[in-house]
């Protein structure tokens, strides 16, 4: 069994099982998110809890800054030359933003996956899956790795499907199935929290169901945060929900937050409600 210093999971000694029985799951807080785009800010004092081993569900109208949170959560607004940020984002308790923390540290513990599927074409589907260890200088030996390609594509729900051709370009795959792939490379350093920012707009809807219910399975040890249009989608894989707004060119904020099932009966704010039905948006 490979143990990783800086990480509460290990690679599984049997491909297919859990990381590791009791592994942490980890929570992930933003106090008081603030976010500019040059002069202009986009977010305003946004404070959210994502509770550790659930889905959380980010929904609300185009524009009103839900990617910019997501991407906000593992440090990928500083990407962005005009960008400028106030607040914490807290993983367990320590700011991501810590001038003491490396940043490869938050991308490490915190992946994404993006609405566009982006495996590297050229390279082969094993090959991807352990892209990500060449990237953060992760060892492992032929046998650990095998055993890592195994369990992240069959966590990513990809496993029997291409169990017999990992050594075929990532490209070749369908579009559901490179993303089923992006998964899987991205549960390879074994993050705590995985953002996904409307993973299956491109997909159709078999493999969005397909894709819907790794999420489910993953869930259980990683927290999941989700961007997503599709309401059905947002009712059907999440627990908790916050519905972002920015009206008439003010900033994002949230409007309302709590239990999936909550915000989709009884919200409590009518433009919630407004929205999860489908009146606007
Ligand atoms: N790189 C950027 N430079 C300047 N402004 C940006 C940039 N990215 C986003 N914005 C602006 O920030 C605001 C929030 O955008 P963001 O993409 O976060 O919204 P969103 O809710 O995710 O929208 P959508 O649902 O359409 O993806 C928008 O007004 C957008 O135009």
């Amino acid at each position: 069994m490979t143990t990783s210093a800086d990480h509460t999971t290990v690679i599984p000694a049997t491909p297919g099982e859990p990381s590791v029985p009791g592994a942490a799951l980890a929570e992930i807080e933003a106090r008081d998110i603030t976010a500019w785009f040059g002069q202009r800010k986009v977010l305003d004092r946004v404070s959210l809890t994502m509770p550790a081993g659930q889905i959380t569900a980010l929904i609300g109208p185009s524009g009103c800054g839900k990617s910019t949170f997501l991407r906000i959560l593992n440090r990928m607004h500083e990407l962005v030359p005009s960008a400028q940020l106030g607040g914490e984002v807290l993983l367990d308790g320590q700011d991501i933003y810590d001038p003491e923390r490396k940043l490869i540290d938050a991308r490490r513990s915190i992946g994404m996956v993006f609405q566009k599927p982006n495996p590297f074409p050229a390279m082969s589907i094993r090959e991807n899956v352990l892209a990500g260890l060449k990237l953060t200088g992760t060892k492992a030996s032929r046998s650990a790795k095998d055993e890592l390609v195994e369990s992240c594509l069959r966590k990513g729900g990809l496993w029997e499907e291409v169990k017999d051709r990992l050594d075929a370009p990532g490209g070749g795959l369908s579009g559901g199935q490179q993303q089923r792939l992006c998964i899987a490379r991205s549960l390879a350093i074994k993050p705590r929290v995985l953002l996904m920012d409307e993973p299956c707009s491109a997909l159709d809807p078999t493999s969005t169901r397909v894709i819907e219910e790794t999420m489910k399975d993953l869930a259980r040890e990683v927290t999941i945060v989700i961007v997503t249009h599709n309401m059905q989608q947002a009712a059907r894989v999440s627990d908790t929900c916050a519905f972002f707004l920015a009206s008439q060119g003010t900033p994002g904020v949230i409007v309302e937050h709590g239990d999936t099932g909550a915000m989709f009966q009884s919200p409590q704010d009518q433009r919630t409600s407004d929205y999860v039905h489908g009146r606007f948006g």
